[in-house]
């Protein structure tokens, strides 16, 4: 048996670690790439000391004369261990270090003379270019830009006598496209023998590609990328086969001085010993992101894509497709919205980190090219890179995923169950018809949203000032309908309120008094003054004769323009609720949550989750996945409740002035609340808490049918404050000791139901006396009051006052005969007494991923007496505005249930 031979291939210049055969039996072989990364060993350089790791040699100078290093400019043991090490990985023979990788372009760019001519790419990084434009006015030399990705455009720029430098880039970058190194590298031998062919190579590293092996002369990496990994430092590296060139480089590094710190030398010899595992699993990340994009069907850069034009010559030339990539969205601006909203891809230039970054190469890495000169080279303005870290795969196309739809990129599309590309609305007609397809997230999509009313049980008015107060939703809700149009105008109708309707061309809209939102932010603490002014003023100044209407219609106009800005829908939104209005049931929060969801839906401020996966058991399935059925409770998810609460609480501040939130909160959140208003001190826990034990209580609220302006009466008490602050200081203590006591017996498992009751009826009472100082209850609370005390009930005010509604407890042994007598006397005397239950959910989206053929068909309802004819909204056709009609038409008592009966909802 004969010895065989050790394959010297993979590095004969540089002495390899590899130990030789030790039998003809047992044969070694050399050793593979990433082990030759992590073993550092330069046997012409030991350590005095047997260090396993280079020492920082962080010397200027070194003591004698004639020794190996005298001045760190020239030469420092540290860079030298590295120079070996970057030179036995790269199979090179010799390797120079600098301070950079654009510093390492210079140093080669230094060997032309003037007169010279380059040929280069045209796909460049944007500061290669930059340096070429550079030495083209300064240092004489002519550069040519050809497209290098086909080798037959050199061709016609080769001179022998003129050509002295053929500069390539592959892939290139961002576009990552490829250029045949070897066959450029040939033509170049062939035609101008004197020329020399430069690569930069750190998309690949030495790693992927090696560049010297398919003709190249000169090799160069930005070592602040891949080699080094972890960017927390800059460094050029520069490798070649000739001794000719690298005597001529070294000396101009040695002379201009930008060879590699020793600390900086020590830090890029640790990158490289992980450079083989950071970027096996970097590039194989890189391929399913690539791999998710081009199935969502953008256009994706990537040379492991089944469809790339260079995917072959890559093969030939490289041994893995790296991890940048880049993808056209086909909108600039969508592309802003991306990166924008990607949080585990950070938005940063350069590339190879073990952290991803997302990027927009015509607004940063490339922005040094001019505007012009990208067009003519094709590199799209939407562009946007990706550069692939270590991070769990799965946690990237989540965030990626996420960002694709904060910026309305992608939409779920009910119909294939999963999310599908937007296109941008450069391509219209083709956008709309796939947006149909997506009942999820279209412009033609009818949201159906809903949200309760409220019943304050202690606190309301102190609550404005920082006391706690308590609150739980009624089953009694406002229903907000947004219904397309596609005539440029948007409009109101509130059947609620005198069947008002009115509409408004978009385009007339006081756009001009915006002033815009950044993005992430919230809408500030105060209302802007000069928008509300310039909407009443303009859009809502002939309304005066209804002010209700009027004021509802500044709060939807206010957000619309706020929200509208980028998208200006064109859509009717109408309201009508089973609650009374203005009757102290928070009909004004129920609406202000509908309309601001509604407005957040149609701009695309928020989105659903996709519905929940089909139940599977069956045990071939990876992961078998039981379905419960919550009734669609808890799919909205907090995050979304948070930003609907927070624009329903604009809304209340446009028609309340000053409120406290907690009507908003109830609205969006349901069940039953403890709410804290930050920023005074009765020593109520900032904040809102869920409260339990409401639930099982039952509660009658009257309505005493006396209008007030809740407005008025807030501010009536803040004027009471302001004259009599001990008093008014006094009752909020007192009733912050009222809505404490509340929630501990609420909260007390050990208290009998009896004594629970007694408790909150007392606590009733005392609430009361205090609204009444306060100068907010009215005589016909005061009659409620007194009718259910004649049945031994426990009556308060609830809301705002001044007339409005009032609550009273029901025990648990009141009988319903009694009940009804009650209901009699409260009715014979012009009240409405409403029975009601408390806690349920809040905020309710009709699920657009009902399939179509499950939405039942309404029946049209009997159209009640009194009840009006809806205008028609103009500008939607027919066939847009199936829930409209329909919603319209529904009687008061039936609404609920129609609402019901149309398919899935989905509850906060
Ligand atoms: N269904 C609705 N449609 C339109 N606007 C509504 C509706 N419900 C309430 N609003 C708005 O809210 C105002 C009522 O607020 P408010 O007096 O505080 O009553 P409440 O105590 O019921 O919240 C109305 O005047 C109107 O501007
Ligand atoms: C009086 C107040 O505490 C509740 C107002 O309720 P309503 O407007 O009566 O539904 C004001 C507020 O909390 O903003």
């Amino acid at each position: 048996m004969t010895a065989p031979t050790i394959d010297l291939k993979a590095g004969p210049l540089h002495d390899l670690p590899t130990p030789e055969p030790e039998s003809p039996v047992r044969t070694r072989k050399p050793y593979r790439f990433s082990t030759l990364c992590a073993t550092v060993e330069n046997p012409d350089q030991k350590d005095q000391y047997g260090s396993s790791s280079v020492p920082i040699y962080q010397s200027a100078t070194f003591k004698g004369v004639g020794n190996a290093y005298d001045y760190s400019r020239s030469g420092n043991p540290t860079r030298t261990h590295l120079e070996h090490h970057i030179a036995k990985i790269s199979s090179a023979a010799h390797a120079l270090t600098v301070a950079s990788g654009m510093a390492a372009l210079d140093i080669i760019l230094r060997i032309l003379k003037p007169g010279d001519e380059i040929i280069a790419g045209d796909d460049l990084y944007g500061g290669t270019n930059r340096l070429l434009t550079y030495i083209r006015a300064h240092g004489g030399v002519i550069v040519h830009h050809v497209d290098t990705t086909d080798s037959a455009s050199v061709l016609p720029f080769l001179n022998p006598d003129k050509t002295a430098m053929v500069l390539l880039e592959s892939p290139t970058n961002p576009l990552l496209k490829i250029v045949d190194i070897a066959a450029i590298s040939k033509d170049v031998k062939e035609r101008a023998p004197n020329a020399i062919v430069v690569v930069d190579n750190t998309m690949m590293s030495p790693y992927l590609q090696r560049p010297l092996e398919h003709g190249a002369d000169i090799v160069y990496d930005s070592a602040t990328k891949y080699l080094s990994g972890h960017h927390d430092l800059m460094a050029g590296v520069i490798i070649c086969n000739r001794d000719d060139l690298k005597k001529q480089m070294a000396f101009t590094i040695n002379s201009v001085g930008n060879a590699l710190a020793p600390n900086d030398c020590f830090l890029l010899l640790r990158g490289t010993k992980t450079l083989a595992l950071r970027m096996d699993r970097q590039q194989a990340t890189s391929q399913l992101v690539a791999t998710y994009l081009h199935g969502l069907g953008f256009s994706t850069h990537y040379p492991g894509l089944a469809d790339h034009p260079g995917r072959e010559i890559h093969g030939r030339i490289a041994s893995g497709n790296g991890a940048v990539l880049s993808f056209e969205t086909g909108d600039k601006e969508m592309s802003e919205r991306i990166v924008g909203a990607a949080r585990l891809w950070g938005i940063s230039v350069s590339f190879g980190c073990v952290n991803s970054l997302i990027s927009m190469p015509c607004v940063m890495s490339h922005a040094s090219i001019d505007p012009k000169i990208r067009a003519a080279r094709g590199l799209p303005e939407d562009l946007i890179r990706l550069c692939v870290g270590i991070e769990d795969p799965v946690d990237l196309i989540d965030d990626l995923e996420q960002a694709l739809i904060d910026a309305g990129a992608i939409a779920y599309n009910a119909q294939q169950n999963k999310y599908t590309r937007v296109l941008p609305s450069t391509n219209e007609e083709l956008n709309r018809a796939v947006q149909k397809l997506g009942l999820g997230d279209s412009d033609d999509q009818e949201w159906l949203v809903s949200a309760p009313g409220k019943v304050i049980l202690f606190g309301e008015h102190a609550v404005v000032h920082g006391v706690t107060a308590l609150a739980a939703s009624v089953d009694l809700r406002c229903y907000g309908l947004a219904t397309p149009r596609n005539d440029g105008k948007v409009s109101v109708h509130f059947a609620d309120i005198d069947n008002f309707y009115h509409e408004w061309d978009i385009d007339a809209l006081p756009w001009d008094a915006v002033t815009p939102i950044p993005d992430g932010e919230d809408h500030p603490d105060i209302l802007d003054q000069v928008l509300m002014d310039a909407v009443a003023a303009g859009p809502l100044q002939k309304l005066n004769e209804a002010p209700k209407a009027k004021a509802a219609a500044l709060a939807f106009l206010y957000i619309y323009l706020m929200l509208g800005n980028s998208r200006r829908p064109s859509f009717n939104f109408a309201a009508r609720g089973t609650l009374p209005v203005g009757a102290g049931l928070g009909s004004s929060a129920s609406f202000s949550t509908c309309a601001a969801t509604a407005l957040l839906l149609v701009n695309r401020a928020i989105t659903l989750p996709p519905p929940p996966q089909p139940t599977t058991t069956d045990p071939a399935v990876a992961a078998p996945h039981v379905h419960v059925s919550h009734q669609g409770r808890r799919f909205i998810p907090p995050s979304v409740a948070e930003r609907v609460n927070k624009w329903a609480f604009v809304a209340e501040k446009v028609l309340h002035g000053n409120p406290s939130g907690i009507d908003n909160c109830v609205a969006v959140f349901g069940g039953a609340l403890a709410y804290t208003r930050a920023g005074f001190g009765f020593g109520g826990k900032v904040g809102m808490h869920q409260v339990q034990g409401f639930k099982s209580l039952r509660f009658l609220l009257t309505n005493s049918q006396v209008p007030r302006d809740t407005k008025k009466l807030v501010a009536g008490v803040g004027a009471l404050k302001s004259s009599e602050p001990e008093l008014v200081d006094g009752i909020f203590k007192s009733i912050q000791s009222i809505t404490d006591e509340a929630r501990r017996a609420l909260s007390d498992p050990e208290l009998s139901r009896t004594e629970l009751l007694s408790a909150l009826a007392a606590l009733i009472r005392e609430n009361q006396e205090h609204l009444i100082t306060l100068g907010v209850s009215h005589p016909s609370l005061e009659t409620i009051r007194a009718t259910t005390a004649s049945y031994q009930l426990s009556t308060k005010l609830t809301g705002a006052g001044g007339g409005g509604c009032a609550v009273s407890l029901i025990p648990d042994d009141f009988q319903q005969d009694t009940l009804d007598k009650l209901l009699a006397d409260l009715v014979r005397e012009n009240f409405v007494p409403y029975p009601t239950s408390v806690g349920g959910s809040g905020l309710g989206i009709l699920s657009p991923y009902t399939p179509p053929n499950l939405k039942q068909e309404p029946q049209p309802q009997v159209t009640a007496p009194g009840q009006v004819t809806p205008p028609e909204t103009p500008g939607a056709d027919a066939g847009d505005q199936q829930l409209r009609l329909s919603f319209e038409k529904q009687s008061m008592t039936n609404l609920a249930r129609w609402a019901q009966d149309l398919g899935r909802w989905v509850y906060v």
